[in-house]
């Protein structure tokens, strides 16, 4: 707890940053299960934005449990952990002025709500990659569908460990069969444009 700290108010701010950047910062929480396609249409994402002149950063789960979550596991404690760090250098980026990309499976629904609650209304925009576990389990591009099937690994979320899916998200990607990823991130860019996130 933060006791005897007291916060400084700074002469540069979010606003100061973001108009440097001519962007309105944002959190774009991608969500889904393991091969639902969130690290790929991520990247594609933050290709197309960097292509529109636009400031982004992309925390990416695998990439992220390598340093600052290295010492996380995928108990439900050791997850919950994971979300709460990301959701505070999500919005440390978010005062940079930029325009966050996540991918995580970020399994349960308060964590997620935790992460929209430390940022001002309208910053965080909740994507559902929603691709279905049968789905995600044929694509299986890592093989570890198969090793938590065979019980080598423990607490895998769909088979033994539990994904409360966004009841609610600004941004639904439905799977459909036979659309390229490409074809997804385009879909979400033009979803973020309707609903008003991307100038
Ligand atoms: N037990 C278990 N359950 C789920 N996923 C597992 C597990 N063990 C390892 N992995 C790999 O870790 C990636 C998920 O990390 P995240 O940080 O996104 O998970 S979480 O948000 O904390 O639930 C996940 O990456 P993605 O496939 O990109 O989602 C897996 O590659
Ligand atoms: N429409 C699509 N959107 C995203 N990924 C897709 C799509 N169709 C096929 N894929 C493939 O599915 C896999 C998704 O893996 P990945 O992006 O690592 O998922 P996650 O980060 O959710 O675990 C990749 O091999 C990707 O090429």
């Amino acid at each position: 707890m933060a006791t005897n700290i007291v916060w400084h108010q700074h002469k540069v701010g979010k606003t100061e940053r973001s108009a440097q950047k001519q962007q309105r910062p944002l959190v774009i929480w991608l969500t889904g299960l393991s091969g639902s396609g969130k690290s790929t249409i991520a990247n594609l994402l933050e290709q197309k934005l960097g292509a529109a002149d636009k400031h982004t950063y992309l925390l990416d789960g695998d990439n992220i449990r390598h340093g600052l979550c290295g010492d996380l596991g995928f108990s439900d404690k050791d997850r919950v952990e994971n979300i709460r760090r990301i959701s505070e250098v999500a919005k440390l980026f978010v005062d940079a002025g930029l325009i966050v990309i996540t991918a995580f499976i970020s399994p349960f629904r308060a964590d997620r709500d935790f992460c929209r609650h430390l940022l001002a209304d309208g910053e965080f925009v909740e994507v559902f990659v929603d691709t279905p576990l049968a789905v995600c389990e044929e694509r299986d591009p890592k093989g570890l569908y198969q090793k938590a099937r065979a019980g080598d690994i423990k607490d895998f979320t769909g088979i033994d460990s539990a994904y409360e899916a966004p009841q609610n998200p600004e941004i639904h990607l439905d799977y459909q069969a036979g659309q390229s990823a490409e074809q997804s991130a385009e879909q979400l860019i033009a979803k973020l444009k309707e609903k008003g996130f991307l100038a």
